[in-house]
């Protein structure tokens, strides 16, 4: 292993320039974020943001170092305290230690553990009190900062767990504050869950110019720098020789960026009333440190959420709204955005989450967190994470409403609607006892399910001559208009319940196998039946029609768009997202295969920024979804915004629906593998959140063994439950249910609301996907 370059000796020509000039190009040179601030304002405590300097620090890789296992630190301090944060870094000098990334500045540092009085001039932990000259006695140790790291003699401070640097100007003392994993003791640390805790690290730098250097790598990695004034500024107290002058030269100041602003829609009720503490309590002095701009509404009512997320200017929290609650309150915002004028816009608003709820199954199964503190850091260190959603629509009426984690029918559904009756009485526990009490008075269920496999679509995308070009526009689908009325039931509950319902005392069984397996081309459905000859023919899979005109019946569903509803009557051009339909059906539907593909890579370039010097700044000015991150699916060139009509390609025919019918105990349609953070409940181990299908569960027949047997092996979360011979789990494009003959079992449950399955619906995912604020952690780590 090699040494590139002596960090000392780039630290050196830093730490004496010359000249001004010169001290410029040196701090130009190594890619640190000295930019003109705008203006002497800037010592009014300014929160500084990180400009693009992905450049400036690639081009300073020539002199950057290489950390390398054979480059120790010397002389670590006998009383220093190793800290390896995150778990799992090997320790300096380790053979692994590369894997700390690139140094990006390397010095001298002392670290300064004594404790500082707190005053209202020092909320963020800077050392006012110290006396300028007032440095320990220690001795200096060797540190570097990387690109993943502070390594400071033998401790490592993970960036992933630092939220800001705090530096008054003129100082050498610097502060970075962190929330690192507290692990429990040895002995405990199996039984006590790992949890965030805040942790303040003062250092202080050789120099000023030091200081401002390593202030400045911090930035340079797309931490929160929050810049103060002098210390003795305000109090006009003479500088000593060692301060810069008050009038700090603006060279030394990090260039101002507009902190994030961001609506935060909190649920006061949710999790039993926890979330106004858990927000004031423990999220919003993170955000606080890390300088975002919050506005807090909390909600009055059911459906307050809704419309304001529906209503709110976006120009006022430009880069998201966060949720602070369960998956419910992420439904409502979810379900507001897209009701708004400009569709597009509104599913491009990035949506952040706080979980303070019953569960948060999203969340948890998307991004990896369940933990206020970690979603909270999640949403500082930014990224968007793609996640497909999902429309039902009630095909009678063309009422929609959307969901991202599951919609779910029969004893779920119905559990959750007798839960709201004891909410008051039972709280949380409500599940379980409407669980029980629905158990012993178990009904039978009986639905009609057709589902367009998976598969079936990219078999076919693949056979590009038996595809039937259809004008795209014609198979828009005028969602907005329909979701604007609700229908059905009011809100029950969410499904935090399959976690909680149950823990049966009396079992007996009923083993009665009712499902029949039929292909829709012999026996469709009724609402099959309904459609025009064409759309029948499309649905049942007969191959020998092309090219007659299509007529679309308003209020008619059609079977041949698997991904989505049809127009009605909408115009085409006022919608938003239109252009990207045409993209994106063509992606989903003829090119299946590749569009997996494709869709992972960009997936993927969502969540992982790459290294550090390629990667953007994460909310580098006004934000503006729509051109810096929009996420768009690959696929044939189109210009449907420019008003031209697009053509889409379609499975020709070939659309094999199958169709179920009988009596079932469970319908379960997930977009993600909808864990539970209150167990290791896992629905549909399969799913991904972000790839284009729906995992259908099937749980046939009736009676309680069936059913107990079944929630046993679901609480285990190794997937077991779909091993029974009853269960049936299918990848799907689209599933169309309906309800049997037993109307008073006809709830159908969408992401913890509720509604009446009247008629027939149909699940299909949009063509656009939402962003999540946060990029996906491993589980382990939250
Ligand atoms: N101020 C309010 N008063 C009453 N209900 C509200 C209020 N704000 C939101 N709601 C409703 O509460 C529902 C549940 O919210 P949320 O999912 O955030 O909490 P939760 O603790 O997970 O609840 P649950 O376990 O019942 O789903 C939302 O769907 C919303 O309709």
């Amino acid at each position: 292993m090699h040494i590139v370059a002596k960090g000392n000796a780039a630290a050196s020509a830093v730490s004496n320039p010359t000249s001004n000039q010169h001290h410029q190009q040196s701090l130009r040179r190594l890619g640190f974020c000295s930019q003109l601030a705008a203006g002497g304002a800037q010592h009014s405590s300014p929160i500084v943001f990180p400009e693009k300097r992905s450049k400036r620090v690639k081009s300073s890789s020539s002199k950057r170092i290489e950390l390398t296992s054979d480059q120790p630190f010397e002389n670590p301090s006998r009383d220093e305290v190793r800290i390896d944060i995150g778990g799992g870094i090997p320790a300096v000098g380790d053979e692994k230690s590369d894997l700390l990334g690139d140094v990006v500045f390397s010095g001298k540092l002392v670290w300064d553990k004594r404790k500082t009085s707190v005053s209202p001039d020092t909320p963020n932990g800077n050392p006012a009190n110290l006396a300028p000259a007032d440095v320990p006695k220690q001795e200096p140790l060797d540190a570097k900062l990387t690109s993943k790291a502070l390594i400071c003699g033998s401790t490592i401070l993970h960036l992933d767990d630092v939220i800001s640097v705090t530096y008054n100007a003129g100082l050498r003392y610097f502060t970075v504050h962190s929330y690192p994993i507290k692990k429990g003791s040895c002995g405990l640390s199996c039984f006590i869950k790992p949890k965030r805790i805040r942790k303040d690290y003062r250092f202080v730098a050789t120099t000023v110019k030091d200081a401002v250097q390593w202030v400045g790598g911090f930035a340079d990695l797309q931490c929160y720098v929050n810049c103060l004034p002098h210390p003795l500024a305000s109090s006009k107290k003479q500088a000593s020789s060692e301060l810069l002058p008050i009038d700090t030269p603006p060279e030394l100041l990090f260039k101002c960026k507009n902190p994030p602003k961001m609506l935060v829609i909190l649920n006061p009720r949710s999790g039993s009333g926890r979330s106004t503490k858990v927000f004031h309590g423990i999220v919003e002095p993170i955000f606080k440190l890390a300088g975002f701009q919050l506005e807090v509404v909390k909600t009055t009512s059911a459906g307050h959420a809704k419309s304001l997320a529906s209503t709110v200017d976006i120009s006022t929290c430009p880069d998201g709204i966060i949720c602070v609650g369960g998956d419910g309150i992420i439904n409502e915002v979810l379900n507001g955005l897209l009701c708004r004028d400009n569709q597009k816009e509104g599913i491009s608003i990035p949506i952040g989450i706080i979980p303070a709820g019953s569960d948060n199954s999203l969340v948890w199964t998307v991004l990896g967190v369940r933990d206020p503190i970690s979603a909270a850091m999640a949403i500082i260190k930014g990224g968007l994470t793609a996640t497909d959603v999902f429309a039902v629509e009630w095909l009678q009426t063309g009422i929609m409403h959307f969901g991202m984690t599951v919609s779910y029918y029969g004893f779920v559904s119905d559990v959750l609607e007798l839960s709201e009756k004891y909410q008051k009485r039972f709280g949380p526990l409500r599940y379980f006892v409407a669980g029980f009490l629905k158990f012993l008075c178990l009904p039978k269920y009986n639905y009609e399910v057709e589902y367009l496999p998976a598969s079936t679509i990219e078999d076919q995308g693949n056979r590009l001559g038996d595809r039937e070009v259809v004008d795209m526009a014609d198979l828009y689908t005028d969602v907005m208009r329909r979701s604007n009325t609700d229908g059905g039931m009011p809100r029950a509950s969410s499904l935090s319940s399959i976690d909680s319902i149950m823990t049966p005392s009396r079992v007996s069984g009923d083993l009665d196998t009712t499902c029949s397996s039929t292909h829709a081309s012999t026996e469709p459905s009724e609402y099959v039946r309904g459609l025009d000859p064409k759309t029948k023919r499309l649905s049942s899979g007969r191959s020998n029609v092309t090219t007659e005109p299509e007529v679309i019946h308003p209020q008619m569903p059609l079977s041949t768009t698997p991904n989505w509803p049809r127009t009605r009557s909408k115009s085409r051009t006022d919608k938003g997202w239109a252009g990207t339909i045409s993209t994106q059906d063509s992606s989903r539907c003829s090119w299946g295969n590749n569009a997996t593909n494709d869709r992972e890579d960009i997936s993927s370039t969502l969540s992982d920024p790459g290294p550090i010097w390629d990667a953007e700044p994460k909310w580098d000015g006004q934000a503006n979804w729509d051109v810096e991150n929009h996420i768009e699916l690959p696929g044939p060139a189109d210009d449907v915004e420019g008003g031209m009509r697009k053509e889409m390609i379609v499975p020709r025919l070939e659309e094999k629906w199958e169709f179920r019918k009988g009596q079932f105990l469970g319908i379960l349609v997930c977009n993600h593998a909808c864990r539970s953070v209150q167990s290791s409940q896992l629905v549909a181990p399969k799913a991904e959140p972000d790839d284009s299908t729906l995992d259908l569960v099937l749980v046939h027949g009736s009676g309680r063994l069936r059913l107990l047997r079944f929630f046993s092996l679901l609480q285990m979360g190794r997937g077991g439950h779909l091993s029974l011979p009853y269960v049936e789990y299918i990848k799907v494009k689209s599933v169309k249910i309906k309800a049997g003959k037993q109307k008073s079992h006809s709830g159908c449950g969408i992401d913890g609301e509720l509604f009446a399955l009247n008629g027939q619906v149909m699940s299909s995912l949009l063509p656009e996907q939402c962003r999540l604020i946060g990029r996906r952690v491993a589980y382990e780590k939250s």
